[in-house]
């Protein structure tokens, strides 16, 4: 056997140093970004700008560099509306099991814009794509959809800075979603995204606005050295 090629020499840059207003406009994204049912606008994405973004989606870190993931564009309003079906499907069974106190509220909240946003798309993880054996991977399986789920966020601070909603809709039968799609075996839904042009973002979580569930307090949620169960 030939010996194994040694990886060449590289070395890191600099650091760049980011100003104070740039590093404060990455904080307003990630505090501004909102997940947007009902506000969409009916104006198309312009590729270029689509394209930035799903840009931003592709730079997420992976474990092994294993770039598990796929974005399904889903724009043909039929198939969309067969989607909101499957969503209406599970909805309904989703409101029943909710305590009486809540169901109200619950069948009052706005959970998904997949009709109403030009675009839908679905962000996969394709779990055989680098083979059995993937570094970082080994012990511990679900990595690779983690490192889908980093994609997704990249893709929501991008479309918060390019002035695009996005909404995250889980409320579905996977195996109707898969059916839907046409999905293999071995690749696994990450998230199903709503996304459009809107004027205008919530100031805070919807469901806090709407009186299902506040935010918790950082300083509950920080520990030290291991778990501290609270009291
Ligand atoms: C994995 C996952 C799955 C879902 C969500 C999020 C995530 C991370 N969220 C959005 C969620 O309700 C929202 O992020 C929180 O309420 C916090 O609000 P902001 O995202 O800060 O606006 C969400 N929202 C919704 O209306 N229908 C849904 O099915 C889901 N599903």
């Amino acid at each position: 056997m030939p010996p194994a090629p040694t990886p060449p020499e590289v070395s890191p840059l600099p650091a760049r140093q980011f100003s104070a207003e740039e590093r404060q406009a990455l904080y307003d994204i990630i505090a501004e970004r909102r997940d947007v049912r009902d506000e969409f606008l009916p104006d198309p994405i312009d590729p270029a700008m689509l394209n930035r973004v799903l840009q931003a989606a592709h730079l997420a870190p992976s474990v092994g560099f294993m770039q598990p993931w796929n974005f399904i564009l889903i724009r043909d309003p039929a198939r969309r509306a067969e989607v909101h079906a499957a969503f209406q499907r599970a909805n309904d069974e989703a409101a029943t099991l909710f305590p009486d106190e809540k169901q109200a509220t619950y069948r009052a909240l706005k959970l998904q814009g997949i009709l109403k946003a030009p675009l839908n798309i679905c962000i996969t993880c394709d779990r055989d794509r680098c083979g059995p054996v993937v570094l970082g991977r080994t012990h511990n399986p679900e990595m690779d959809l983690y490192s889908s789920v980093c994609a997704v966020q990249n893709l929501w601070l991008a479309a918060r800075a390019e002035g695009l909603g996005v909404g995250w809709v889980s409320i579905y039968h996977e195996a109707d979603l898969r059916a839907l799609l046409g999905l293999p075996e071995r690749v696994k839904i990450v998230a199903y995204l709503c996304i459009g042009h809107v004027d205008r973002f919530y100031a805070a979580p919807e469901l806090a606005l709407k009186g299902w569930r506040q935010r918790l307090k950082l300083e509950d949620l920080v520990m030290e050295d291991g778990w501290q169960e609270p009291v």
